[in-house]
């Protein structure tokens, strides 16, 4: 899968053949990324995946420990591949006494072309904060003023790690708006996120990380067709499970008694409930086309729900989809990206450790 016609300039970033260790912990595994200048990229992948530790290694926080980043064709770590660079990271330290317009004044007395105050803090919505010290401020307001002020030295290149992460739906929508503006200026982005929304409604390319590799790399539309599945929750009785597995396009990713607390039976379908029928929980891309072939095929069901799979679900089917690949790096394809849909990692048990908890409600 490549980048649906996003692709507009020369790479700003360059991430080739690129691990990251912290102790035991492999947080970059042969990662490869490039990143066109233009471009608005969003990074999807749920907690631990990898994500701020490949911002951090293109913006010269860190080292890799094996492979090269390349920022504007430099070392990130050399001042001046930086110049053109304006980052946001997770949390942000702000001077609790100075007020909002003195530390635009002071971060964009750094650049020789910076935004006026009352220019950065109109596309951010924020300009009655303007004369608010910054310890007053809420979290939302601070996280506001903090993606604001990686755009004050009209960078070329802004990375924002979670930039929306606490706001509120309208101030999320605003920062959005700003993020949209900047990019249609000619800037390239770079987010992480955990949300999916998010993601839709800024990046044009996507690419998924999941425990240190590169799982999808593609046009919104594809990767969203990847993670896009429906929840499907169904009780049949014990004989008719294989014939619910055998459905084409369906996934079994849970099966519960439906005496026990945590099938997430219905109340009211629990009244006629026999002891030994399970609750089974389906991913599937196509509800509908579920229900036609439960119909088809006479199964006995009953309690169904249709849900929208969480990320984390999506994630999973993702990464459960491909063979594993046992390979060492050295022996694995050179291009470094996990062909489309078709991840290279763990077994069925270490992917379910490694990926965090659902998020509820997220899809
Ligand atoms: N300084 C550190 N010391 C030890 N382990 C670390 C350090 N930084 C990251 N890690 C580990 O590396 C892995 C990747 O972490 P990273 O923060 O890059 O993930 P992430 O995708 O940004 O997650 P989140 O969405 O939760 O921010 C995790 O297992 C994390 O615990």
């Amino acid at each position: 899968m490549t980048a649906s016609g996003t692709s507009r300039g020369a790479p700003v970033v360059e991430v080739e053949h690129v691990t990251r260790r912290f102790g035991n912990v492999v947080a970059l595994d042969d990662v490869s990324l490039s990143v066109p200048e233009g471009e608005l990229l969003g990074l999807l992948g749920p907690n631990g995946a990898g994500k701020t530790t490949l911002l951090s290694l293109v913006s010269g926080l860190r080292k890799p420990d094996a492979g090269t980043v390349r920022l504007f064709g430099g070392d990130p770590r050399a001042a001046a591949s930086r110049l053109a660079l304006g980052t946001t990271p997770q949390e942000t330290g702000l001077p609790p006494t100075l007020r909002v317009s003195e530390v635009v004044a002071l971060v964009a007395g750094h650049y020789p072309d910076p935004m006026s105050t009352d220019e950065l803090l109109t596309r951010f919505g924020i300009t009655e904060l303007a004369r608010r010290q910054t310890g007053g401020l809420s979290g939302g307001q601070k996280r506001r003023l903090a993606v604001a002020l990686a755009l004050v030295g009209r960078p070329r290149l802004v990375l924002l790690d979670e930039p929306t992460t606490g706001l509120d739906v309208e101030a999320r929508h605003v920062l959005w708006q700003a993020l949209r503006d900047y990019h249609a200026d000619g800037a390239t982005v770079v987010l992480t996120s955990h949300y999916l929304e998010e993601i839709e409604a800024l990046a044009r390319r996507v690419v998924v990380v999941g425990h240190g590799r590169v799982l999808a790399d593609g046009g919104i539309d594809d990767v969203l067709a990847l993670v896009a599945r429906r929840r499907v929750l169904l009780t049949v009785p014990p004989a008719a499970r294989l014939a619910v597995e055998a459905l084409p396009d369906v996934e079994v990713v849970e099966a519960q008694p439906v005496g026990s607390r945590a099938s997430g039976e219905l109340a009211s379908s629990r009244v006629d409930a026999h002891a030994d029928d399970v609750r089974l929980t389906l991913l599937a891309a196509d509800a509908d086309a579920v229900v036609r072939g439960l119909v088809g095929a006479a199964i006995p069901f009953r309690g169904l729900e249709v849900r929208g799979a969480s990320l984390e679900e999506a994630f999973l089917a993702l990464t459960s989809d491909g063979p594993h690949d046992e390979r060492p790096h050295d022996e694995r394809p050179q291009d470094g990206r996990a062909p489309h849909g078709h991840p290279q990692h763990g077994t069925d048990d270490e992917r379910a450790a490694r990926l965090a908890p659902a998020h509820e409600g997220e899809r």
